[in-house]
């Protein structure tokens, strides 16, 4: 995609034309934004900021509170409401005037104030794990939220690290950066300091560019355009930055739809033949009105943000803090984990505990070219880099001086440097990387008496053999090899990697971590498949899954995998727990076989070369100490890298998504049951069986008895597996429970028809009372799949469910409902309703077996993966 036709349209107000700013020289550029190479001071940054805003690509999606109320207010049903409100004053009916007003008012500031709360808390954990960059203030490098960069700012980046804003790059070393944020081309780009007089972003080598990532090496970047006047921010102004909804959002806005449109067939019908018996009157005109607003999950919006957000504030609370709310829910969903290595099943503090020549003797000349390699690589340095610095003997590169080098990258999975030393006439190169990469690149093998031999076939094999057991003892290895290169040769590439001397190994050790062998199984346990996939080889990560007692299937190598296409991969995935020695492509390509298969991945990972899988998988989840780019490819961060935090957040998810299922059930099942039969009953009765005012009163206290739900335990079978969105388990207990509850509303209606022979007034409070009351007390039914006496609500949801309850009947039953028309209701009437509302009860308690039943693992296969 070349991104750079979209930059001219939508152009936000520009900061000082930020334009070609690659094409000017340096101290051009560096005179017109007014900085200097060694960065802004603090009060020159404050002003900047104050002037330029703040350096964020898409100005924020949360609305200011009266934008809110606006949009709430044009909402075609609050609308309508008004509209009645309206036609009520203009005709006289001053009391329906108030109570709509006070109705729509009510259910207005309870939404926007529960959704506010929401929202803040939900920003709050985001800014906690909001990345950084290192800028230069006042002549120190100081980590400065991304938001608060400025033009003229100067920036060090290195690998792993995002470019935060755009600008150019004042100095460099081996600095590759990966810009298919922008360009869409996977391969990287080079990035050196100028002068360039290339006309298009592609070709500005000089420049970075906000939204991309450099993957390897250092550079420090003075910013000529931050936030919306950057490259990305364009684009993603005028794509509006939104990320695909998940499967879950899609589901429940399915599901609104379907209401919906079922409401517009319903209330369209009801008026028509309203219209057809009696003419149009204003009464029906408000009944079909407020059955519409009855039928409406009009705070499913709302329960689903609070629901969610108090989910990500509890997951917060044990330290998993979610950066996308609906990522909740793939997080309960999710039934296998990927996960790399280090830091999670290991201790990531990994020592340099010895070296070893090609005999398997202790050796300090690989020890010591180790140290040189280490010291003088540029780009990435990695933990294995600084174990090997850390037991390095004091001042051991003396005396060599770096000519050139090739940092280290995850395909190649090795790192070369060429040295000098005063006075010799040859130069060296010194590689060190994965041993068998590096033994494969070898021609020779040096003894460790100096000599070097050709490396035969047996010389081969006893190597590899003495690799294959020193990993399978838990060492983690890296190969060292030199080889004498002319003084003429300045510079290196990968080519130059080849006919080397291999010299033998330096071991590292990774202590396992001991917390991990539980939570993994707990993780088993609730259904959660783990499997590792990591860069190391086959015999180190044996042996850790052996120490740890992790219960693991098969393994495959990266090699392997490279000769599968995409549909084989797709048939081994399912039965190999180990995969070792992929490199990045190949983590995000076994994600997206096990996507394929039906699974809810999870990936877990803290590197560079864990991104594209992070990105990959459904729910991508990275450390609070992972590189930049996976933190920012995650949709979950774990603030302490521990598997066993990440399985209290699988169970937090589960418990949201059971909840959000409550509200969802109690909607399409009971509320939507009863608002059918009254629609019914209107048809059949010579009056209508509510007036509008008690529809709404009664969809009112409806709604305030579930403000509870969020709040609710879940049973232990509801956290033992994968939650997962499933359309046809939602409509098979709609198409249960729904007739179930019209049957008994019809038996109302008959009861108090023929049975009692009530009056106007008398049927509706009987009616009333029956509706809301089962209504609200089944939510104690289908809260659980378990008998409802063996499963117990929390205090809250107890609380407001019983409370409204109590509201409604002091409306229903003493005088204060007069004003909305209620009539006194004879005691053998209301013990009759009592009656019939315990039988539905207890036949909902019967059927919802039937309702619920297989709704767990159902709709998993044929699911499409998101692109
Ligand atoms: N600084 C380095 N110099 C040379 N080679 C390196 C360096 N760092 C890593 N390697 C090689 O690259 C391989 C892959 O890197 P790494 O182990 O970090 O991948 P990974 O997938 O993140 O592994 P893990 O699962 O342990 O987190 C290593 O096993 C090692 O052989
Ligand atoms: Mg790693």
């Amino acid at each position: 995609m070349d991104t750079s036709d979209h930059s001219g349209q939508n152009t936000p107000p520009r900061q000082a034309d930020a334009g070609a700013f690659w094409k000017e020289a340096d101290a051009h550029l560096l005179a017109r934004l007014g900085a200097r190479p060694e960065g802004l001071t603090r009060a020159e940054a404050e002003e900047r900021l104050a002037r330029f805003g703040p350096n964020l690509a898409v100005v924020s999606l949360r609305r200011g509170l009266l934008a809110k109320l606006g949009k709430r207010l044009v909402e075609p049903l609050t609308a309508i409401l008004l509209m009645a409100a309206a036609i009520s004053g203009a005709t006289g009916d001053w009391q329906s005037f108030v109570i709509i007003l006070a109705i729509v008012l009510f259910s207005t500031v309870l939404d926007i104030t529960q959704e506010q709360k929401a929202e803040s808390a939900v920003e709050a954990l985001k800014r906690a794990v909001a990345v950084t960059a290192r800028v230069c203030r006042d002549g120190t490098v100081v980590e400065v939220a991304v938001r608060d960069i400025v033009p003229g700012d100067v920036v060090e980046l290195d690998a792993g690290r995002l470019v935060p804003a755009d600008g150019v790059i004042l100095s460099a070393h081996g600095a590759l950066a990966n810009e298919a944020a922008l360009t869409g081309e996977p391969y990287l780009v080079e990035k050196r300091p100028g002068p360039c007089a290339g006309a298009t972003p592609p070709e500005a080598f000089n420049a970075a560019f906000a939204g991309t990532t450099i993957v390897s090496g250092t550079a420090r970047l003075l910013v000529a355009a931050t936030g919306r006047s950057t490259r990305f921010g364009a684009i993603s102004a005028s794509l509006q930055a939104r990320e695909p909804p998940t499967s879950f959002e899609r589901g429940v806005h399915a599901l609104g739809m379907l209401i919906l449109r079922l409401t517009a067939f319903l209330v369209l019908f009801v008026l028509l033949t309203q219209m057809l018996r009696q003419g149009l009157s204003l009464e029906s005109f408000l009944f079909a009105v407020a059955l519409a607003v009855g039928l409406t999950p009009e705070l499913l919006p709302m329960v689903m943000t609070v629901t969610l957000a108090r989910g990500a504030v509890r997951m917060a609370q044990r330290k998993v803090v979610v950066k996308r709310l609906s990522a909740i829910h793939d997080l309960g969903a999710m039934d296998v984990l990927c996960t790399d290595k280090t830091g999670t099943l290991t201790e990531a503090r990994i020592a340099h505990v010895g070296s070893f020549a090609v005999d398997g003797s202790e050796s300090q000349r690989v020890g010591a070219l180790a140290v040189l390699n280490s010291r003088f690589c540029g780009g990435m340095r990695s933990a294995l880099d600084d174990a090997i610095l850390a037991a390095a003997p004091p001042a051991a590169e003396a005396g060599w001086t770096l000519v050139g080098d090739q940092p280290f990258d995850f395909e190649r999975r090795r790192a070369a440097v060429l040295l000098s030393r005063g006075g010799e006439g040859t130069h060296d190169l010194v590689v060190k990387g994965a041993p068998e990469a590096v033994l494969a690149l070898s021609t020779h093998a040096e003894q460790p008496d100096g000599t070097s031999v050709p490396l035969d076939d047996a010389l081969r094999a006893r190597i590899t053999a003495l690799i294959e057991e020193k990993g399978s003892c838990g060492l983690r290895l890296l190969g060292i090899a030199h080889r004498p290169m002319a003084a003429s040769v300045t510079s290196i590439g990968p080519q130059d990697e080849a006919d080397l001397v291999f010299v033998g190994c330096a071991a590292f050790l990774d202590p396992p971590k001991a917390s991990a062998t539980d939570a993994v199984a707990r993780l088993m346990r609730a259904g959660v498949r783990v499997k590792i996939i990591s860069g190391d080889g086959g015999a180190v990560v044996r042996h850790l899954v052996e120490t740890l007692h992790l219960p693991t299937r098969g393994m495959m190598t990266g090699e392997e995998i490279s000769g599968l296409g995409d549909t084989a991969l797709a048939a081994r995935v399912e039965h190999t727990d180990l995969f070792v020695r992929v490199d990045p492509d190949q983590k995000s390509r076994i994600v997206r076989a096990l996507r394929r298969r039906g699974h809810t991945v999870g990936f877990m990972g803290d590197g560079i070369n864990d991104a594209p899988a992070i990105h990959a998988a459904d729910v991508g989840l990275s450390v609070e100490g992972g590189t930049d780019v996976a933190r920012e490819a995650a949709q979950i961060i774990l603030l302490t890298p521990d598997l066993g935090v990440l399985a209290d957040g699988v169970a937090e998810g589960r418990r949201t998504y059971a909840n959000i299922m409550k509200y969802v059930r109690m909607g399409t099942s009971s509320n939507f049951g009863n608002m059918l039969s009254m629609a019914f009953a209107s048809l059949m009765l010579p009056f209508l069986p509510l007036a509008p005012l008690q529809i709404l009163l009664n969809n009112l206290i409806y709604d305030l008895s579930e403000i509870g739900i969020p709040f609710d335990t879940a049973d232990a079978d509801t956290l033992a597996t994968p939650q997962v969105w499933d359309m046809h388990a939602v409509l098979r207990f709609t198409l249960v429970m729904g007739p179930l509850s019209s049957v008994f509303d019809m038996a109302t209606f008959g009861l108090l028809m023929w049975g009692f022979g009530a009056g106007v007034d008398e049927f509706r409070t009987a009616w009333f009372v029956e509706s809301i009351a089962t209504q609200i007390l089944v939510i104690f039914i289908i809260r659980t799949a378990r008998p409802f006496w063996r499963s117990r609500p929390h205090p809250i949801l107890a609380a407001t469910s019983l409370g409204a309850l109590a509201v409604a009947l002091l409306l229903a039953l003493t005088p204060l409902g007069h004003v909305v028309g209620f009539a006194p209701v004879p005691p053998a009437m209301l013990a009759a309703i009592a009656a019939l509302t315990l039988v539905y009860l207890a036949a909902a308690e019967a059927l919802k077996r039937v309702a619920m039943g297989r709704d767990r693992h159902r709709g998993r296969a044929g699911r499409v993966p998101r692109s």
